[in-house]
């Protein structure tokens, strides 16, 4: 059955902006195994979409071209969406307040496992909807801990605006001065697995960013100094995933002024000096491409 996403049937609508590592250096590794990092990141106006509403029982939904991938997963309940709203009922509850049934609905357009954090946003959007709809505001303590729980992703997918995460994600410095980028976001849909690209990492005590000494005043400087940095999983995944070599060339060869991988890939992005000729790449990327994932967007400023 095709299901399509009519907003106008919820209370309300969350976005769940695609996250994107712009760099990403692995400065050591903590004794449960997590690494801990040192990220650049920023958010694109294209994600996923959800809507929530009241409901006489516990419903969920999916819709979108991704969605076929989540739908057995969803069937047992374990899509992070479910998870978060699980996590937030039950602080919920120890705080005395019983939150009602509700109907969450998935618009699915983000690739799967693929770096930029969909699942993450999907669960970070899905705390923001049930906080609006249930009327709760649970300490930032709280919201923290429930987000550790659902990834390490998700503290900064609660932020959503350009940021430089530290630890494992849960040290967070806003950007309030970072520009919007003009982007295009190429994916082979092929998934990579987040723990085995970090399991073939050949060093782990890199140094961090560079940028916290002499942050970049505009956009002409932000390209320059993004161009210098690098992606950590980026050699890694190439091992795991082929095709991420001849993506990230395609995207270059379209005129993107700096190419790079987001997160644990394949997810490559390239970076354009306008909007229309990141949408021109995407298309002429599509038609090079017709199987693989191509999207054209920009990215949300520091102050938006
Ligand atoms: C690569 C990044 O996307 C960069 O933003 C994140 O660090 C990954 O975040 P995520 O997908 O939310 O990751 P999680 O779901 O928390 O972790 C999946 C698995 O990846 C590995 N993992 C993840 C994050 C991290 N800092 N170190 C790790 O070693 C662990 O084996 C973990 O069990
Ligand atoms: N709502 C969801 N959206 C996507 N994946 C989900 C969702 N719920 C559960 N998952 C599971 O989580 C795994 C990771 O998916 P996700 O798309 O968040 O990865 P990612 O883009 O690599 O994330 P990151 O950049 O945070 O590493 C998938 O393999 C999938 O099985």
């Amino acid at each position: 059955m095709h299901v399509i996403f009519a907003a106008g049937d919820f209370n309300f609508v969350q976005e769940a902006p695609a996250k994107i590592n712009l760099a990403l250096q692995v400065t050591g590794q903590r004794a449960d195994g997590y690494h801990l990092l040192d990220t650049l990141v920023t958010f694109a106006r294209h994600g996923d979409r959800l809507g929530f509403r009241a409901s006489h029982r516990d419903e969920f939904s999916l819709s979108g071209r991704f969605s076929p991938l989540l739908a057995d997963e969803a069937d047992a309940g374990d899509n992070l969406v479910l998870k978060a709203r699980d996590l937030l009922r039950q602080a919920a509850r120890t705080a005395g307040f019983e939150a009602p049934p509700v109907h969450i609905h998935l618009e699915k357009n983000l690739p799967v496992a693929s770096g930029i954090g969909g699942g993450s946003a999907d669960a970070a959007a899905t705390l923001g909807g049930l906080m609006r709809l249930w009327g709760i505001a649970p300490s930032s303590d709280t919201m923290m801990a429930i987000a550790l729980k659902l990834g390490a992703d998700v503290p900064m997918c609660l932020v959503s605006r350009p940021l430089i995460a530290r630890g494992i994600g849960e040290t967070i410095e806003l950007l309030p001065h970072f520009p919007s980028f003009a982007m295009v976001l190429g994916n082979p849909l092929v998934s990579v697995s987040t723990p085995e690209v970090f399991s073939l990492l050949a060093r782990k005590d890199n140094p961090a960013l560079a940028l916290s000494l002499q942050m970049p005043n505009d956009h002409a400087q932000w390209i320059e100094a993004i161009k210098g940095l690098r992606n950590d999983l980026e050699p890694p995944a190439r091992t795991l995933c082929n095709e991420i070599a001849t993506l990230s060339q395609l995207i270059e060869t379209q005129g993107a002024v700096a190419t790079r991988m987001s997160g644990s890939g394949a997810t490559c992005f390239g970076l354009f000096d306008h909007l229309e000729q990141a949408k021109a790449a995407a298309a002429s990327l599509h038609s090079l491409r017709p199987d693989w994932y191509f999207q054209a967007t920009e990215t949300i400023k520091g102050d938006a």
